[in-house]
């Protein structure tokens, strides 16, 4: 390959002498390159390889949409999550990606996601009469089982099980967890392969698709109507009026589990925290919610529509700690941007946790004040990612995390326990002891 020219460069002695906390959490190392070398910089990891880690919000928009054409996911999610996954639209490219955006796409418009929100509500509501009110809790798990749970009603409705749905989430959580371990200790590859780890998750994941398998063949063969998820997609036709193919199905479904369940579980776990140490804030939505539940009585587009100020601490909570706080692209030709050459195959990684705090797009970057998105700002700002990748999920996120911080902080007052807000970024930005009190509100 060619030099990647006119970018900074970190050396490989520098990332090797600081390789043990940049396992631990590789934020603050990108952080003070970023202060030092300016916007974009080149890792260099020795051995020939060589990643550019930007935060130049021009760079990302041109790799995400000016440009997208020249521009492919890295093997990362389309052979290694793939290998778990299969291929879905996570993890598939070129015309497959295409063909399957164009028919998933509908089924996640506002419109058709209305019909399906009292089955995302009554999942949230389930869920959160499981919280034991006063006592000191982690509330990721309790969240990671509601993301979960919407995913799946609003996938199946009631045609799965409790004992198979737990165990499509802990298929998805260890298929998860493996892949973290041979990202970011390629060195033990060999060891994961020859200890049969790799192949006990392949197995995992075989059996999470015959539970699928089984669930489709019901559903196709009862002809009742659900109207939800599963009918929309069985119901979606290609272009040329044929439908989508059995494996072909099991794989997005495998996708949409893992693409919207983590995400949205570490989101809320972070407003939550955000909310413990703001209790103005919380008195507002319990205001707007109040207000909102008024007007809609039980119309839940209608509460969404009337609970903006919702919307915007989630907003500021997704700017703050964005669950997919890097975005990894490669380019398929060589390309140039603003004087920098990329030869074909650069590795770039957009960090849209810095875009996110970078002190020239945003004032008090690192205060929580939902107030700074009242003008409808979508620059320098891309939680849900840009272009035609842009997160498919993103209104039906929206919706889930609406209803379910407007039912929490209408039932119970969130408390901090500890002061500070802890983040362990794995494959997405997870939080880590997020220990809140949710007392009931008189
Ligand atoms: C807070 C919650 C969520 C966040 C922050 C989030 C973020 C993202 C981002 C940044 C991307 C683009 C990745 C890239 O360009 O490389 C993406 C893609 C995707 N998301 Fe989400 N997501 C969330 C929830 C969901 C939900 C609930 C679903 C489905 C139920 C979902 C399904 C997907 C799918 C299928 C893709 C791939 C789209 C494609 O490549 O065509 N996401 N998401």
């Amino acid at each position: 390959m060619e030099d990647i020219k006119g970018i900074p460069t970190v050396s490989p002695l520098r990332f090797y002498t600081n390789a043990r906390r940049i396992l631990e959490n590789p934020l603050p190392f990108h952080h003070e390159n970023f202060e030092e070398l300016g916007d974009t910089f080149i890792l260099n990891l020795g051995f020939g390889r060589k990643i550019v880690f930007t935060r130049d919000s021009a760079l990302a928009e041109y790799a995400l949409q000016k440009n997208q054409k020249n521009f492919k996911k890295s093997d990362i999610q389309t052979k290694e999550v793939a290998k778990y996954l299969g291929h879905g639209l996570l993890t598939s490219e070129g015309e497959l990606w295409k063909k399957q955006r164009k028919l998933i796409q509908p089924t996640f418009n506002k419109k058709q996601l209305e019909g399906i929100l009292y089955k995302i509500k009554d999942a949230i509501l389930a869920e959160l009469d499981k919280i034991e009110p006063g006592k000191p809790i982690d509330i990721l798990p309790v969240f990671n089982d509601l993301a979960f749970q919407t995913v799946v009603k609003s996938l199946f409705s009631s045609a799965i099980g409790q004992p198979e749905i737990n165990k499509l989430q802990n298929t998805t959580d260890s298929a998860q967890r493996m892949l973290a371990k041979e990202l970011r200790q390629p060195y033990l590859n060999w060891y994961f392969k020859l200890s049969g780890k790799i192949n006990e998750h392949l197995e995992m994941t075989k059996e999470a698709r015959e539970i699928l398998k089984k669930v489709i063949r019901e559903r196709k063969q009862s002809k009742e109507k659900h109207e939800d998820l599963l009918d929309m997609l069985l119901d979606s036709r290609y272009e040329d009026g044929s439908e989508i193919t059995e494996d072909q199905l099991i794989d997005e479904i495998l996708v949409l589990f893992t693409a919207g369940y983590e995400t949205s579980s570490n989101a809320l776990t972070f407003t939550c925290e955000l909310l413990a140490k703001n209790n103005q804030i919380q008195e507002k939505i319990i205001e707007e919610v109040r207000q909102a539940k008024n007007l809609a009585e039980d119309d839940l587009m209608v509460l969404y529509t009337k609970c903006p100020y919702s919307q915007k601490v989630i907003k500021e909570a997704l700017r703050l700690y964005p669950p997919a706080y890097f975005l990894d692209r490669v380019n398929i030709e060589d390309d140039e941007f603003r004087g920098k050459s990329f030869p074909a195959g650069t590795n770039i990684l957009i960090s849209l946790y810095e875009i996110h705090r970078h002190k020239d797009n945003w004032t008090d970057p690192e205060t929580f004040n939902p107030e700074r998105f009242n003008e409808s700002r979508t620059e320098n700002y891309y939680p849900f990612g840009a272009g035609p990748r842009k997160c498919i999920g993103n209104n039906f996120a929206m919706y889930e995390m609406v209803i379910t911080i407007a039912e929490l902080v209408s039932r119970y007052q969130i408390s901090e326990v500890k002061k500070e807000i802890q983040i362990q970024p794995l494959i997405t930005l997870k939080p880590k002891n997020a220990i809140l009190r949710f007392s009931p509100r008189k």
